[in-house]
């Protein structure tokens, strides 16, 4: 099960200079001039989690294996990308199957680095984008209907439920609304998902920022924020640049460096888990002297789904689930401890798994 964010955002504004301090490589090609990326990057980034790394530490693990998130990093757009300018908005497929996006905007001031409108102002820039993800969904959306009109005549079920959905969603865009504002029912929920609208995606606003800015943002972001919480999105403030320096660096270096910038973490480990947030996505993790792993979930996940993210074989043939309380597993000082105390509880299929859960699957062949 693999989480994927997109990233986007006007020209030159620091994409691709985020998605190499995510990665921790120089894959992307990031430079002071618009349209420097033109080919997509996809890059998988570990998802930090303290709470690992403590378990690991409880049990000996040998080694300790993060869950992953993957990012995909794309060309830049414009004003009147949907038109064909700038690069046009062709690009837009290789995001259009992501789980979310990340929307990175300029919050820096800097003379020697080309802002393609000329100007820094955050908000616009955002609406600018957020027009022409508009303009592609409702592209897509009247094309998919065009497509639909044969089915329908057939009286196929879900022709039908995809044009109430894709007639909803042109009812919204049409007014300049982006499509996450259609309210959808549960049992309509996996067919929205498969329309894989851009402006569907719940949407994480990155302000990128001088180093200066870094720890408390500056007046851009704080104008971003304040968008972002009126449209009920979420932001998170970031110095892209220092992000990519510091994720070249050992450590204990890298923490040095970050006491000396008044943070107490990579903004990087606040974006991923931002956009964990947003995705609505747990952790449980599996512990053992080998290793001490964590797996993504999505809130609300049966006991045999979970095991199905390990191993397909393992929800089929579920038993039970040994389950242990993060908390409680670190209070008792590991398994054993957890056991005697009584804290070791047997689960069955109907289980939710809750974020932190330590879980030891039972399963048939
Ligand atoms: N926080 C920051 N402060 C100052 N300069 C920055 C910051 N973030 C990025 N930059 C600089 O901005 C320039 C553009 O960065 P980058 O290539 O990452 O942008 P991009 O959004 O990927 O652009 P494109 O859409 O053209 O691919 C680079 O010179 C980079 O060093
Ligand atoms: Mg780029």
């Amino acid at each position: 099960m693999g989480f994927k964010m997109g990233i986007v955002g006007l020209p030159n504004v620091g994409k691709s200079t985020l998605f190499n301090a995510l990665t921790r490589t120089a894959a992307a090609q990031a430079a002071n001039f618009p349209f420097c990326t033109i080919e997509p990057n996809v890059g998988e980034v570990n998802v930090p989690d303290a709470r690992l790394d403590m378990l690991a530490k409880i049990a000996g693990s040998k080694s300790i294996i993060p869950t992953r998130m993957t990012f995909v990093d794309i060309a830049g757009l414009v004003k009147g990308a949907s038109k064909g300018e700038g690069l046009g908005n062709q690009f837009l497929a290789n995001i259009r199957e992501t789980d979310a996006i990340a929307h990175v905007l300029r919050c820096f001031e800097d003379d020697d680095v080309t802002h393609v409108e000329g100007r820094v102002s955050p908000v616009a820039d955002a609406e600018t984008i957020e027009t022409e993800l508009m303009l592609a969904d409702l592209e897509s959306v009247e094309k998919r209907r065009a497509g639909l009109v044969r089915k329908l005549k057939g009286n196929d079920k879900d022709a039908a439920q995809q044009d109430r959905l894709l007639a909803a969603a042109q009812a919204a865009l049409e007014e300049g609304q982006p499509a996450r504002t259609v309210k959808v029912d549960p049992e309509d929920i996996r067919a929205w998902k498969l329309l894989q609208l851009l402006t569907g995606k719940p949407v994480l606003y990155v302000c990128n920022v001088s180093e200066a800015d870094a720890a408390s943002g500056n007046a851009h972001s704080a104008a971003v924020a304040e968008m972002a919480a009126a449209q009920g999105n979420s932001h998170v403030i970031i110095s892209a640049q220092i992000e990519e320096e510091i994720s070249q660096l050992e450590d204990d270096e890298a923490e040095m460096f970050l006491g000396e910038m008044g943070l107490e973490e990579p903004g990087l480990d606040r974006l991923i888990r931002a956009g964990y947030e947003l995705l609505h996505l747990e952790t449980y993790f599996t512990v053992g002297p080998k290793e001490a792993r964590a797996w993504t979930i999505r809130q609300g996940t049966s006991a045999p789904q979970a095991a199905g993210v390990i191993h397909g074989d393992f929800e089929k043939g579920f038993i039970r689930a040994e389950t242990i309380a993060y908390d409680d597993f670190v209070t008792c000082k590991g398994e054993s401890g957890a056991k005697e105390a009584g804290k070791m509880r047997s689960e069955g299929k109907a289980y939710t798994v809750k974020d932190g859960d330590v879980l030891h699957f039972l399963f048939n062949t």
